[in-house]
């Protein structure tokens, strides 16, 4: 069978990991979340003493480990829970804006899609990561909705937030992350837009593998 990548970027909280992981699943490809490597990262910077890039990213190694989805190692410690935490989602649009943290990454990224098969989601997949990839996606959705997503995300992990804060902490780590001078947040010019505002996961996850069957035939 023809193998394609599949490349979903969007702003925080659109629904990218639920959609990529639904979809990967699907077509029998590999899923991977390049988000939690942002933030597998951020966890190692705020763990360190030494605050200097390059040789935070000599010391430390990150796994990634399918299973349901996909299982975040730190130097052999899971790590995929506390990497939600608000101290992690503070930090990290900071951290991915470090040159040295985006090259480390886009590399190591570009490795795991080199044979195809692969669903990556994140901010600059379709733009930078893999401008060849045969489908694009990007996902945008409501303010409002991505934080009423996002409050139901932490309660179930337990963690503290609130609707109104979280809609003040998703717009500005949205402004960061497209503002930023290295591969900023943006659609790439080949990419579909969905607006997964009002739609449910299983409405979402139907329209992109239809758009995908459409590329492996
Ligand atoms: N139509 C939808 N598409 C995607 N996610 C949805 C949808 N409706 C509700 N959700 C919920 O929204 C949240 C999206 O979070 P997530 O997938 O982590 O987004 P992102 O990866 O873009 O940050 C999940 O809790 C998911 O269950
Ligand atoms: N390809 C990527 C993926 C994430 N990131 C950064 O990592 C952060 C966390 O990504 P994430 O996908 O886990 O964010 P959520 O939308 O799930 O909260 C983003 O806000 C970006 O700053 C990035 O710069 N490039």
């Amino acid at each position: 069978m023809k193998k394609i990548n599949i490349a979903i970027d969007g702003p925080a909280a659109a629904g990218k990991s639920t959609i990529a992981k639904k979809v990967a699943a699907a077509l029998n490809m590999v899923y991977v979340d390049t988000g939690a490597m942002y933030r597998a990262i951020t966890l190692a910077y705020l763990k360190s003493d030494d605050k200097d890039f390059s040789t935070l990213l000599e010391q430390i190694d990150i796994r990634l480990v399918a299973d349901h989805g996909q299982r975040v190692l730190l130097s052999g410690e899971d790590i995929t829970e506390r990497i939600r935490e608000n101290d992690i989602t503070e930090n990290v649009s900071f951290v991915a804006s470090q040159a040295a943290v985006r090259s480390y990454l886009v590399e190591l990224q570009q490795q795991l899609t080199r044979d195809k098969g692969v669903v990556m989601d994140g901010r600059d997949i379709g733009t930078t990561v893999i401008p060849d990839a045969e489908l694009k996606i990007y996902m945008i959705a409501s303010v409002e909705e991505r934080a009423q997503r996002r409050q139901l995300d932490n309660e179930s992990r337990g963690i503290d937030s609130t609707v109104e804060q979280l809609k003040a902490d998703i717009a500005h780590r949205d402004h960061l992350d497209m503002t930023r001078e290295i591969s900023p947040l943006t659609q790439a010019a080949d990419a579909i837009e969905i607006d997964t505002t009002g739609r449910s996961i299983e409405e979402v996850t139907a329209i992109i593998l239809k758009l995908a069957s459409d590329k492996l035939e």
